[in-house]
């Protein structure tokens, strides 16, 4: 495996591109003095600055003639040099960094990124795809769309009768892109009104699509774990492939409240960045399907630990892949998927036109699925001539309160 010499691979040049070509992204562009360069997404929606100078002011500086091929060493040089550990920042940032570094040693050994985690373990990425509307019926329009686009798997999210607003509802027929404005936007929230439509919508969507269909369904952190339980039974009938974030995991042990009550399999981790985070969600199978991905959770290295982890109590990959992670990540997703044993399937939001053209990539859909490329590397590139063209845009995320002004989660 030709990987370089040492010379070759010591760090040249490290720095961050910040861009918005259709939304905000943070890419880090790594450089070796054999002339081969590594790419890492870096981008944590409506925080993205707070990533970008953690990576320029803190520790670019450190990188400049580090051996690029000791991607562990510098994962542990970036965790435990920090002093400060763990949360999305940090963990972001040091996901961009070993993305990259993965990217270059690929790029040397000349193969693609899954031949170099152990080999292919499938021929195609099960993905899912986002059907969302205004009401119910338009929302069953939406999921026969992306049925006859070839989706096996789809999410459904909808408008609720006497609400605004509901998580998942995009202003696009294809595109979603929640954060909308440089303040956040607020929106009100009802639980009941929202526990007594869902059922309705899975009832006739289950009716509509018949068994083979995956039918998904994010419930956004917003539940109390005696509702989702409540929720989560209401669907069993519907036989869903999961109930996503059914309340905020950061006490883990409220899933046992929901796991109690019902079958409904459910998915927790698009907002964890360490494998503490899950590991009691994990160790008590408390969930079947974690969520963590490359650009939040530290990168390959990290999420190679916590699929491992999940692997010994039969808990599956099913990682998130939003538009605000970008085709560097999604690229790196797929060649990780392609190799991890316990894959579960792959969240597959499309980006748009403009974002493709920044971030061009060798991974293609087809019938429901995605396949990683077989160039050498993650198989994404940085047309960072065109990405000046895209100057970052401050956008934050919306937040929510119920209909007496609480707080709540978005
Ligand atoms: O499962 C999902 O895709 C959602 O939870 C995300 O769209 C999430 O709202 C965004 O990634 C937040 O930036
Ligand atoms: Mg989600």
């Amino acid at each position: 495996m030709e990987e370089g010499t040492a010379k070759e691979r010591r760090i040249t040049g490290a720095r961050v591109v910040a861009c918005s070509p259709g939304r905000n992204f943070v890419t880090l562009v790594i450089e070796t003095a054999g002339g081969v360069t590594g790419i890492g997404d870096a981008t944590l929606n409506g925080r993205e600055l707070a990533v970008a100078s953690y990576l320029q002011d803190h520790v670019c500086p450190a990188l400049i003639g580090c051996d690029a091929g000791m991607i562990e060493d510098i994962w542990q040089y970036l965790y435990r040099g920090a002093y400060w550990r763990r949360g999305p920042v940090t963990m972001s940032a040091i996901a961009g960094v070993d993305t990259a570094l993965w990217d270059i040693k690929a790029k040397m050994a000349n193969m693609p990124l899954y031949q170099l985690l152990g080999g292919r373990s499938r021929d195609r990425v099960l993905v899912y795809g986002h059907a969302n509307g205004r009401d119910l019926e338009h929302t069953i329009e939406e999921m026969q769309r992306y049925r006859e686009m070839g989706y096996r798997a789809i999410r459904l999210q909808s408008g609720v009768p006497g609400l605004q607003t509901a998580y998942g509802v995009s202003k696009d027929s294809l595109f979603y892109e929640p954060a909308s404005d440089a303040l956040p936007e607020e929106q009100v929230w009802d639980t009941a009104r929202y526990l007594a439509f869902a059922p309705k919508l899975f009832e006739r969507a289950r009716e509509a699509a018949g068994p083979d269909i995956h039918l998904l369904h994010d419930v956004h952190h917003r539940l109390t774990p005696q509702e989702a339980a409540r929720l989560g039974k209401a669907l069993e009938p519907y036989s869903l492939f999961w109930m996503e974030d059914p309340t905020p995991a950061e006490n883990q042990e409220a899933f046992r409240l929901i796991r109690q009550h019902t079958t409904t399999p459910l998915a927790v981790g698009e907002v964890f960045n360490t494998i503490h985070d899950c590991r009691e969600l994990i160790q008590n199978q408390l969930i079947d399907y974690i969520r963590t991905t490359v650009v939040h959770a530290g990168g390959v290295t990290h999420l190679r630990r916590i699929a491992d982890l999940a692997s010994l109590y039969q808990v599956r990959t099913g990682s998130h892949g939003a538009t605000d992670l970008s085709p560097v990540c999604m690229g790196t997703a797929l060649h990780f998927d392609t190799w991890v044993p316990n894959f579960g399937i792959q969240e597959y939001m499309r980006h748009t036109e403009e974002t493709d053209a920044v971030f061009p990539h060798d991974y293609r859909f087809e019938e429901g699925a995605l396949f990683c490329g077989e160039s050498p590397g993650h198989g994404v590139s940085l047309d960072e001539k065109l990405a000046a063209k895209y100057p970052y845009d401050p956008k934050q995320l919306p937040v929510a309160r119920l209909t007496d002004g609480t707080l709540w989660n978005w």
